[in-house]
């Protein structure tokens, strides 16, 4: 397949989303990679690497290259990076490919080259790289190419990324490494504070996708989960509600909150303005949090809606990016090698 086909990648810290033109979302799996450790092996990457989590052997651990928004290792992220690629691409490419990456926000020099790299290796053409920010809002279906400011908020996994943009290029914007893990983080330390339980990532993650809430809900509602309990040592299942869910997760939404305020002090009175009227657009899993949008608008007294499709905002914005080069042009990252 791909022949001569342009493609878009949204490289986040929770998962990896690839974009064909022409087909839409062909590939989402989890940004984890399995590796051996004393061969320095990789065993598995995405969905199956996924599954390992917390239940490896000694000698294997699944990690999670990208960790709060950051490559922590980039070795590993390349290798991660060609593995979904070649997947996509197959093994004979007739036409080379022309990609657009989007990197989290807090990423370096070197690791904008490590992913450059990378998708050389696995067979592209010419590479962009593009801010968060930007492809949410393009995936958001907002037009961004006119002078007329708009604000989205991307929360992802690693981090949130605030941006008023106008023109093409974000006006205002600012990163915090506080989204969906934080959110996990925070369950996980209520949990043990109030039940003396202690309970894994991916068991804080469905407490809070089910009954985890920014907004108090009109209806108390609870879920079972199990756990270790921290005095007998034993497993124990504990009921958990969503009252409980509003108290664990008050700290990572506050500064979520205060972020969004800082960047609307820094907005000009024009944009300012605009957003009054156009309103928020969030976007990236996180925002699906229940009652975020809401209290977000209560605390802004700005409207604020969830995009459609939330999670593949950022991958839809970056296939899009291609065909709107020439507009986006200043906001795109370019690789000065020529191929
Ligand atoms: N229904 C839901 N309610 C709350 N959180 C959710 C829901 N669905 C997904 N999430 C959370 O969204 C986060 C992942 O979002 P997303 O896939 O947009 O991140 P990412 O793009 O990989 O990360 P980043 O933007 O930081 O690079 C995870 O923390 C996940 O638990």
């Amino acid at each position: 397949m791909a022949f001569g086909t342009d493609i878009g990648i949204d490289l986040g810290t929770a998962t990896v989303l690839v974009y064909v033109k022409g087909k839409g979302i062909v590939l989402k799996e989890p940004s984890v990679v399995a590796i051996e450790q004393t061969r320095k092996q990789i065993l598995a990457v995405g969905e199956e690497a996924r599954r390992m989590i917390g239940r490896t052997p000694g000698n294997i651990v699944a990690v999670r290259p990208l960790r709060d928004g950051v490559i922590s290792d980039y070795e590993v992220t390349e290798a991660m990076l060609k593995y979904f690629l070649g997947k996509v691409l197959g093994k004979r490419v007739f036409f080379k490919p022309r990609v657009v990456v989007c990197v989290p926000s807090g990423v370096t020099e070197v690791e904008k080259r490590a992913v450059l790299d990378a998708t050389y290796e696995a067979g592209a053409k010419q590479t962009f790289l593009i801010e968060e920010p930007i492809a949410a809002a393009i995936g958001a279906g907002l037009d961004i190419s006119r002078p007329v400011g708009c604000m989205v908020i991307d929360i992802g996994g690693g981090t949130t990324d605030i941006a008023v943009i106008s023109l093409g290029g974000a006006v205002v914007s600012e990163s915090i490494k506080v989204a969906g893990d934080k959110f996990d983080e925070a369950i996980i330390r209520y949990i043990r504070k109030k039940h003396s339980v202690a309970i894994g990532e991916r068991t804080a993650e469905e407490l809070k996708i089910n009954i985890g809430c920014a907004y108090k809900k009109p209806k108390v509602e609870t879920m079972e989960v199990r756990g270790r309990s921290l005095l007998t040592g034993l497993p124990k299942t504990i009921t958990v509600t969503s009252e409980e869910m509003l108290l664990a997760l008050e700290e990572p939404v506050s500064a979520i909150i205060e972020a969004v305020h800082r960047v609307l002090e820094n907005t000009p009175p024009e944009l300012a303005a605009d957003i009054t009227t156009t309103g928020i657009v969030m976007t990236g899993g996180g925002s699906l949090l229940w009652g975020l949008d809401k209290l977000i608008s209560e605390k802004t007294g700005i409207p604020t809606r969830i995009a459609d499709d939330p999670v593949s905002c950022v991958a839809l914005g970056t296939g899009k990016a291609l065909e709107a080069l020439d507009v986006l042009e200043a906001s795109l990252i370019k690789d000065p090698r020529v191929r």
